[in-house]
């Protein structure tokens, strides 16, 4: 999808001016509270009316003041999301879902219920009031009543943020088998780099009302990674083997992970701070920490006032960061061999 936005919205003391073009279809709309992402999304669906400016997809006009062109938005093919799922009290789950679905002109229905279910699996839910539901099972159903009114595009508007952490990450996988398999582009609203980095590809950095920049979430990433305490955050994807000494095992590509937890499903999401990797020239004799990985140095980069020192090892990519102090004593350069110290109560599980 090619997303084309040139754009003006007063809206009391607020200013809304964007002017960019994105291709995709993993869009995210990343900012601080206040910075105009809903405001946005909502010109785009036809919510509200730009004082002026063109709104085009896939080169078609859904606005365009000089033309006299303003699509209504029900007759944009915009499905919404929003970070509390406004689900009508008094239908039922599945009457929810058909709502889109009926009102969408017969030449667009190409998404069936049954799929539409089946992805979500929400089969044993279809007859259910939609109070009786919890707050991870009505996100999922007002996911399907989006995708079952057959959008061209899908804004979800923090659909995660009225979520718990285990919660959030048991919707994100709905969510990506969702997009991949009825392929409907999306715009994803969060303030989480995290989400950002699982849910899209390229990313719209909005502050103060306009559109500051374009990148990959993962440049996002890195370009934020010396503003935070936190460093950056290794996405680990783990599979467990097994228990060792109260420990468990995982694989990281090819190396295995001593990890601390008590879970042993056979995947997991893990975060790693960049902070808690501590890099050795040469192979220390004993240390606490019970990972000890032999890695290769295929990048340093500026992260504010430290280095970001990307490694690989065992065909997976690691971030650890460090003073300048030490990349000298380290005397660290691209394609050194160098060890990573990681200790096993370091991983934390996301899902
Ligand atoms: N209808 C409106 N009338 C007046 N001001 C509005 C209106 N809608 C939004 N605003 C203002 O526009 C600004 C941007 O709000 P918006 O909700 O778009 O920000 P956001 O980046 O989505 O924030 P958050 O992440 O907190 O949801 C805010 O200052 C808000 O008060």
């Amino acid at each position: 999808m090619e997303l084309r936005i040139d754009i003006e919205k007063q809206f009391g003391a607020f200013s809304l001016g964007a002017d960019c073009t994105v291709e995709g279809d993993r869009i995210g709309l990343f900012g601080p509270s206040g910075s105009g992402k809903s405001t946005l999304v909502g010109l785009v669906a036809g919510l509200h009316k730009p004082d002026r400016g063109t709104i085009l997809i896939d080169g078609e006009a859904l606005f365009d003041s000089g033309k006299g062109i303003n699509i209504p938005v029900e007759k944009r093919r915009i499905g919404m999301v929003f970070q509390l799922p406004h689900l009508f009290p008094h239908l039922n789950v599945k009457k929810n879902l058909l709502y889109g679905y009926k009102r969408c002109a017969p030449d667009h229905r190409k998404i069936a219920l049954e799929s539409v279910v089946e992805v979500l699996q929400i089969g044993h839910l279809l007859n259910r009031g939609v109070r009786n539901l919890s707050g991870g099972e009505r996100q999922r159903v007002s996911i399907g009543r989006a995708i079952l009114s057959n959008p061209r595009l899908l804004i979800m508007d923090e659909p995660l943020s009225g979520l718990d952490d285990s919660l959030k990450y048991s919707i994100i996988p709905f969510l990506k088998s969702v997009s991949e398999t009825f392929r409907i582009p999306y715009l994803f609203i969060s303030h989480s780099l995290i989400e950002m980095r699982i849910m899209t590809d390229r990313v719209l950095n909005v502050a103060d009302g306009h559109i500051a920049g374009q990148m990959t979430a993962e440049e996002l990433a890195r370009t934020r990674m010396g503003e935070s305490e936190a460093g950056y955050t290794n996405l680990l994807k783990l599979r467990f083997s097994h228990r060792l000494n109260g420990l468990q095992v995982y694989i990281c590509g090819e190396v295995p992970l001593l990890v601390s937890g008590k879970s042993d499903l056979p995947e997991g999401l893990f975060e790693l701070s960049s902070t808690d990797i501590i890099l050795f020239k040469r192979h220390p004799e004993a240390i606490s920490a019970r990972n000890l990985l032999q890695c290769h140095v295929v990048d340093v980069f500026e992260t504010g006032f430290r280095l970001g020192v990307e490694l690989e090892c065992g065909g997976e990519r690691l971030i650890a960061e460090i003073s300048r102090q030490a990349a000298e004593d380290l005397e660290i350069v691209t394609g050194i061999e160098i060890y990573a110290a990681i200790k096993a109560s370091a991983f934390r599980r996301l899902g």
